[in-house]
């Protein structure tokens, strides 16, 4: 009798903003007809990366193919979530060739490869790979930098302290994890500041791992599925900071709110007002849509830090109120009211 093959599984890691989805966008356009599953795991209960995967308009991407877990971040909700959504898309009349996992920006990848040992889809499936999306720009701008100074000062008081910015902590769980890193938003860096990202990264690589340069995750999806890594096998080389406690760990570094805001009358403006709170307020991430005067199209917002891109996605349909809504995510301790009233301009 011959043994089942497993399907393979790509979880796709990185921090808020590095450029998940638009790397997983080019995968589903350039996947030459393979049946891709995808689940996307994201803070914040507006459901845009499902949206912006959904208005992808690629040929073959079915709705029923991109699968949402917006209940919190993908690493807490193993079982109540993440397992269930795996076995249905299993057994599906026609299961997916490869299912890609975009997991929150926050999510630890450690405690989701775990899951892939639970007894209901081991023998069904497994890890094909670990992507690692980094945003160049922001390694190179010391986002995930500690304070030397800082730590040593808090290591008198905790010997096992390992760094004083959460940051740090999650990004290099992220790439402790990675079979393959993506040095992405390479258009906005010179040679000399990539080298030196590039050596960063390397410095936080447990193992010898591939790092590849691109330009809004265009890279070759055979490169970046098919490394046949079988990871669930693999976890005693993927160091976690949350080993010691069994996978553990708590996300109340960050805090994560959703803004309303009512109908718009000019979009430039807006995007201003979004990026001088990003900038006054160190806000991380910024996400979400706004209804323009006169316009039948949404306006899609997107924010890292405070370098904001704004677009036209998709009509209104006729069903929906046209309010929109911004998610903004930044350490814990945001000032919400200050932030909500400078984005509403009020
Ligand atoms: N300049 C530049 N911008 C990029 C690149 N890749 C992505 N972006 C932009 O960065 C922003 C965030 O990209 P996403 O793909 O949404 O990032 P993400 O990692 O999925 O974000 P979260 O799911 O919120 O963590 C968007 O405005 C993208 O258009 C790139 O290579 N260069």
């Amino acid at each position: 009798m011959s043994v089942p093959t497993k399907v393979p599984a790509t979880v796709i890691t990185g921090f808020l903003g590095a450029g998940k989805t638009t790397l997983l966008r080019h995968v589903l356009g350039h996947s030459g007809g393979k049946r891709i599953a995808v689940i996307v795991n994201e803070f914040g209960s507006l459901g845009i990366d499902g949206d912006t995967l959904r208005s992808c308009g690629i040929p073959g991407c079915r709705d029923e193919d991109i699968v949402e877990l917006a209940n919190g971040c993908l690493c807490c909700t193993v079982a109540d979530d993440f397992l269930p959504t795996m076995e249905a898309l299993l057994d599906r009349a026609d299961p997916p060739e490869h299912i890609v996992i975009e997991t929150s920006g926050l999510a630890l990848p450690k405690p989701l490869l775990k899951a892939f040992n639970w007894p209901s889809i081991r023998t069904r499936v497994t890890v094909d790979g670990v992507v690692a999306v980094v945003d160049a720009p922001a390694v190179s701008a010391g986002r995930f930098a500690d304070d030397p100074v800082a730590v040593e000062a808090q290591r008198a008081a905790d010997a096992a302290l390992d760094h004083d910015n959460p940051l740090a902590e999650v990004f290099e769980d992220q790439l402790g994890a990675a079979d393959l890193v993506v040095l992405n938003k390479c258009d906005l860096l010179d040679e000399g500041a990539l080298g030196a990202v590039e050596r960063d990264v390397s410095a936080h690589l447990p193992r010898a791992v591939k790092i590849l340069r691109a330009n809004e995750g265009r890279l070759d999806p055979a490169v970046l599925l098919g490394l046949d890594a079988a990871a669930e096998d693999d976890l005693a080389s993927r160091p976690s900071h949350h080993d010691a406690v069994d996978g553990e760990h708590e996300h109340d570094d960050f805090d994560s709110f959703v803004v309303e805001i009512a109908e718009q009358t000019d979009a430039e403006a807006l995007v201003e007002r979004l990026r001088a709170v990003a900038a006054e307020h160190d806000v991380l991430r910024m996400k979400g849509f706004a209804a323009l005067a006169g316009r039948p199209m949404r306006l899609a917002v997107q924010g890292v830090g405070d370098r904001f891109r704004h677009q036209f996605d998709r009509p209104w349909s006729p069903s929906e109120t046209r309010q929109g809504g911004i998610v903004v995510i930044g350490r814990s301790g945001l000032d919400r009211d200050g932030i909500a009233r400078a984005i509403r301009g009020g």
